[in-house]
């Protein structure tokens, strides 16, 4: 199966070299050219634009930073609008809010192209081990045709019906981690404060009902201060700021992830955006200042 890649950030990089592992031949592209090198290295063919690729290969994939980038790409010049119609498919895996996957969708329709919106779980550990968690929603029959690619990028696929299905599955689970790992980073701040081992915390949470794979990976990273990035922190406060508009379309009151959000930002305000996400405990750690 031969498939176009656009986008070899921490994620598509991971996933395109896993598709190309297991057989498929890949065309990447990617708005730094100079990110190509390393898969042509690999065996993949590159392409000068989106469009290009698209021109190319029945079926391309997205994983682009935030909506603003996966509508770029599609909608620019020499996007992939230019090359999409009649029997050509697009993917779009990055995260992005339901109202940018469903304007992406009605123009490659309106072209007589085929979408799906199919954004993940899973950073780039299991990227690169092709286990992650596949959120998909839009067009039933190429989520059937994509499948082979998809089981070797994924340990799970879900189809979740019309498009923006997955956008919002995948800002409700992101909503929740990032409002987890925060209430984690302040437990680390009282555990610390009030004379207590960090490390005896961890050790308590893991033998517990709050065990969890974020808490046991990212919890000895963080008494460290070791942040190289997996999930770069400004890309979880873009899925808080999603998902909080999620909410305040459905008046759903959000306290939590709202309060979660502000700890997100304030840490992007410190420098720390390119950072593991995991980072926010640095931004928790500063007193606020006094009144
Ligand atoms: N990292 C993770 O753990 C996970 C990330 N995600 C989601 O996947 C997506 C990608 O994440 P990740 O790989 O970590 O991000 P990176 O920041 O590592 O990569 C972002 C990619 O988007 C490209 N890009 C950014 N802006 C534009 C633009 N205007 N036009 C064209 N290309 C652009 C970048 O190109 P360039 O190299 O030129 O900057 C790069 O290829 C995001 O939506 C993220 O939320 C989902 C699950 C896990
Ligand atoms: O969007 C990023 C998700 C990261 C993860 O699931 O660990």
């Amino acid at each position: 199966m031969e498939v176009g890649f656009l986008g070899l950030g921490i994620m598509g990089k991971a996933m395109s070299l896993n598709l190309l592992r297991h057989g498929f031949k890949v065309t990447v592209w990617n708005r730094t050219l100079s990110k190509c090198d390393e898969l042509l290295e690999h065996g993949a063919s590159v392409g000068s634009t989106p469009a290009e690729v698209v021109k190319k290969c029945k079926y391309t994939i997205g994983m682009l930073s935030d909506p603003s980038a996966a509508l770029a790409v599609v909608f620019d010049k020499d996007g992939v609008l230019e090359q999409i119609g009649e029997g050509k498919c697009y993917i779009d895996m990055s995260t992005v809010d339901a109202d940018t996957s469903s304007k992406i969708s009605e123009e490659i329709t309106k072209k007589g192209g085929y979408f799906l919106e199919a954004p993940v779980s899973g950073s780039k550990k299991p990227a690169e081990d092709g286990q992650l968690v596949i959120l998909a929603a839009g067009e039933k029959t190429l989520y059937d045709e994509i499948i082979p690619a998809f089981d070797v990028m994924g340990k799970k696929s879900f189809f979740l019906g019309e498009i923006g299905n997955g956008a919002k599955m995948k800002l409700v689970v992101n909503m929740i981690m990032g409002s987890m790992l925060n209430a984690f980073s302040e437990g680390l701040v009282l555990a610390d404060k009030s004379g207590l081992s960090q490390q005896t915390l961890l050790d308590v949470l893991d033998l517990g009902a709050m065990a969890n794979p974020m808490f046991k990976m990212k919890g000895p990273t963080m008494l460290m201060s070791s942040y190289p990035p997996a999930f770069p922190l400004k890309h979880q406060q873009k899925d808080m700021r999603l998902a909080l508009a999620l909410g305040d379309e459905n008046a759903v009151s959000m306290p939590v992830a709202a309060a979660a959000n502000e700890a997100f930002k304030k840490a992007r305000s410190l420098g720390l955006g390119d950072n593991d996400f995991s980072a926010v405990y640095e931004a928790i750690k500063v007193p606020e200042p006094s009144p």
